[in-house]
Formats: structure tokens, sequence, C-alpha cells
């Protein structure tokens, strides 16, 4: 007979004295009264990973100076890693921070402190975090940015703003006691196609093959990047995120009148990486992941030429959603030689 969930969980257990079920209920019941001693795991199991925290708070920071005022959106999550296992173990509480005053946290140090980059703001709370509760190891924070713009009206907007989802900005910020903070910070959802100046040829034929060479195609993808910093005493996080938007639209568009050529989605990742480690020497290594979005020609040789001959400035291709290849890359600096 196919047992269901109403089989499994009403059953009565079939070894009434002592079986593992029993002493899993008396563990947890005199955990509840007395939560002194120490896991009744028998040592046959170990937290190997634990963190709890709040997700998404969700946060709006307004500046008023004057007439001219200034907004960040954010999502901020919070994580700690207790140093004790006891909250899971024995479920003694006296140690947890709770979600909800991680949440009251968020607010009172956007408060204290006003926002300014994401970074800065995690680096805000994980500290908070750390030097406030002794039991927290390693303390995180992901900040999501929400991409508002200031109104251009003929000039800068005095308080108006727009919503230009061009991409996300996010960063995780993590640090764990006595260690120095960690950044890093990531660039998504930034979709982008031109229509020429991208071709894929010579790759391997063989007798899997079946894609020709495209001396000419529809080129799109969906840009993913993150990096970490050398420093976060002197990075600028703004202008840094700005400079890796910048470099993967230059290196994928080119100049507005001629663009510029790809030989494959690999060789523009890279060029774009490039540029950002170029220019941004606070950025120690960036990974870019670029899907490959396929926009496939439809084959009409087979349609009687009345139904297809037209202005042959039309072009039809089929957008593929799935599946996209999938291509992406690290870039880090080299160690500098001592020689
Ligand atoms: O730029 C590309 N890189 C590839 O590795 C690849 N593979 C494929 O089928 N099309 C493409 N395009």
């Amino acid at each position: 007979m196919p047992w269901t969930s109403t089989n499994r969980i009403y059953a009565k257990p079939s070894n009434t004295s002592g079986g593992e079920g029993v002493t899993a209920v008396a563990t947890a019941n005199s955990a509840r009264a007395a939560p002194t001693a120490a896991a009744d795991t028998g040592g046959r199991f170990e937290l190997s990973d634990h963190g709890y925290g709040k997700s998404c708070v969700k946060l709006l920071h307004v500046y008023r100076d004057g007439e001219y005022h200034a907004i960040r959106e954010y999502d901020v999550s919070t994580e700690l890693k207790l140093t004790s296992e006891s909250p899971y173990v024995l479920g003694d509480n006296k140690d947890v921070v709770a979600t909800d005053s991680q949440k009251n946290t968020v607010y009172l140090l956007a408060k204290k402190h006003g926002v300014k980059t994401p970074e800065e703001f995690g680096a805000v709370v994980v500290n908070h975090f750390l030097y406030t509760y002794k039991q927290v190891g390693e303390a995180k924070c992901r900040v999501v940015e929400y991409p508002w713009e200031r109104l251009q009206a003929g000039a800068p907007h005095n308080h108006a703003f727009i919503f230009s989802p061009a991409a996300t900005r996010w960063c995780e910020v993590s640090q764990v006691r006595h260690d120095a903070v960690v950044v890093k910070s990531g660039l998504s959802g930034l979709r982008v196609l031109k229509t020429t100046q991208s071709a894929f040829v010579d790759f391997v034929q063989d007798e899997y093959t079946t894609l020709a060479d495209a001396a000419e195609r529809i080129f799109s993808t969906v840009v993913e990047a993150e990096w970490t910093y050398d420093s976060m005493r002197t990075a600028d996080f703004d202008n840094a995120w700005l400079t890796v938007k910048d470099a993967i639209l230059e290196k994928f568009a080119g100049p507005p009148d001629t663009g510029v050529y790809s030989p494959s989605v690999q060789h523009t990742l890279y060029q774009a990486e490039k540029m950002v480690l170029e220019k941004v020497s606070e950025i120690s290594w960036i990974k870019m992941t670029m899907p490959n979005k396929h926009y496939l020609n439809i084959d009409m040789s087979k349609f009687p030429a009345n139904v297809t001959k037209g202005d042959p400035r039309h072009h039809i291709y089929q957008p593929i959603d799935k599946p996209a290849g999938l291509i992406y890359a690290q870039l880090r600096r080299r160690p500098k030689s001592h020689l």
C-alpha cells in the first residue's frame, strides 16, 4: 500500500521501547525544561554551517537639504553567525538577537548615520552587530538598491525621481570578528541587444555540429557582474559601479555610428572586464556572466517567393529564451613580481 502523509503523521511507532522517534521526542522535551546538557546527537552529527537574519528590510532614505532632496531605496538583508550552536541544538535563545531586532537595527542605523553607498551602509550594519554582541562571530549584510534617478525636466529636478531599471546594483558586506570588512559589489539584469557587428565563426566542426558559421548575427545578453575591492578605505563605490556599467556598454556597443566588432561573447566579456581593471585600481577581481540570448534566423527558403518577398529591409528572427549559452569568466590582477 502506498503510504500517505496521513499515515506518516499518525502512524503509531511500531517499536515503542526506545526507537529513534521516541528518543528524539524525549530529547526535545528535556532540552526545553533545562537547556544545559550538551547536544544529544551522540556525536553522530555536527552543525557545519548556520546563520540567521532578516531578509529584504525595505528602506527609503530621503536626505532633505533645503529644497534639494536626494533619495536612496534599498532592500537590506542581515545575517548573523553566532559562535554558539545552542540556539539550534538545545533551543536555548539567550544569545539570539531576534531577526525582528535586526530589522529595527537597520532602520535605527540609517536614521543615525544616514545612508551613503550600499557598501558603506552594509559596513555600518556589520560593524554594529559585531561590536554590540560578543556572541556574533560573523555578520553579513546584503543590500540591493532600487534604480531611482533624478528626473531631468530641462534641469535636474529638486525632489522628483524616475525609476530607471536598466540594471540592479547590489553588494554583500561581511566581517568575521577581528578580520577586515570584505565587500563584494555587483550589477545584474543589464539586458542589451545589437543587430550587427557580431559574429561566431571557426569553432569546432565535427559530427556533433549543426550550427553554421555566422558572420553576422544578433547579439543579446543579460549581464551579471560581481567584483571585490583591495581596500575598503580608498574605494569610491558609486564611481566603481558606474565604471563597470559603462565598460560593459562601451565594449558591447562601441561608438554610436560604427559600433564595435564582437567575434564571440567570450571576447566581448573579456574586453569589458579588462577595461574595468584598467580603470578602477581598487578592484582586485571581476567576474562577468553573459548568457547568449539567441535570436534565430528563420529559414524561409521553403516558402514560395510570393509570400516571402517584400521590402528587403525587413528581417525577422525567432527569439529563443531557453536554452541560452552561458558564458562567464573571472579576471584578476596577477600578483606583482618581486624581481
Ligand atoms: O559567442 C558565442 N560563443 C560560443 O561559445 C557559442 N556557442 C554557440 O553555439 N554560439 C556561441 N556564440
